[in-house]
């Protein structure tokens, strides 16, 4: 199904969906996110999964990861893959960005673009929700805009020193959690994902 967060459930939300990741700090963005909307007819618990990093094109890694996680799990799950996108390269690193960031670290991710006028960049989370193993995983894709910049704040999560959104004059990572988790990729992607869930909930 393409990532379309009005897209109508097929099937009624189950009450509890495991949200699979190894990464702490995901989980506790999603978990705040969560926790700041109205209560939700559905429970969200995680399991720590170590997912194989897959190649290909965001949507599909992020549906792929959702389809061996219900196989794992054997329930409903959500999974999310996270991207970093430079305009001037296309796109890329994307969903690299994680062996990017581990091998080259924030000074690198700049110097991938010393060669370039264009500085900007988005950060991209899809997250995929599939209600059990052999159900083709849905996907909710968001967005936020901004720009690479030398690193500043606190470095707790990954790339967040060295992304600034537009309109902001911080980074990420100099950001209030509060104020990134009401406009950050991960939101943008999970609230639809949970209008998705809360229109299952009510059929
Ligand atoms: O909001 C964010 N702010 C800063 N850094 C972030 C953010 N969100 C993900 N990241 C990092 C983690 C990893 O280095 C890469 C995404 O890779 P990604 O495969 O999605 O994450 P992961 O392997 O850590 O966890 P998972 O087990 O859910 O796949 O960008
Ligand atoms: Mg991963």
């Amino acid at each position: 199904m393409a990532a379309d967060g009005a897209a109508q459930p097929q099937h009624p939300t189950p009450a509890t969906i495991h949200f699979a990741t190894g990464n702490k700090k995901k989980l506790e963005e999603v978990v705040a996110i969560l926790g700041a909307g109205q209560k939700l007819p559905f429970s969200v618990d995680s399991v720590k999964i170590d997912l194989p990093e897959l190649q290909g094109e965001p949507e599909e890694i992020s549906r792929e990861k959702a389809r061996l996680a219900a196989k794992a799990v054997g329930g409903p799950v959500m999974v999310e893959d996270t991207s970093l996108c430079y305009n001037a390269l296309q796109g890329l690193p994307g969903p690299y960005i994680k062996w990017f960031l581990e091998k080259l670290g924030h000074e690198g991710l700049n110097k991938l673009l010393a060669g370039y006028e264009d500085k900007t960049a988005y950060a991209q989370c899809i997250f995929a929700y599939t209600p059990g193993p052999g159900v083709e995983p849905v996907v909710f894709v968001g967005r936020t805009h901004g720009r690479i910049v030398p690193a500043r704040g606190d470095n707790q999560f990954g790339w967040d020193p060295v992304f600034e959104p537009e309109g902001f004059g911080e980074t990420y990572a100099e950001m209030d959690s509060k104020i990134k988790n009401t406009i950050s990729h991960r939101y943008r992607a999970l609230d639809k994902l949970r209008a998705y869930l809360l229109a299952g909930a009510a059929q």
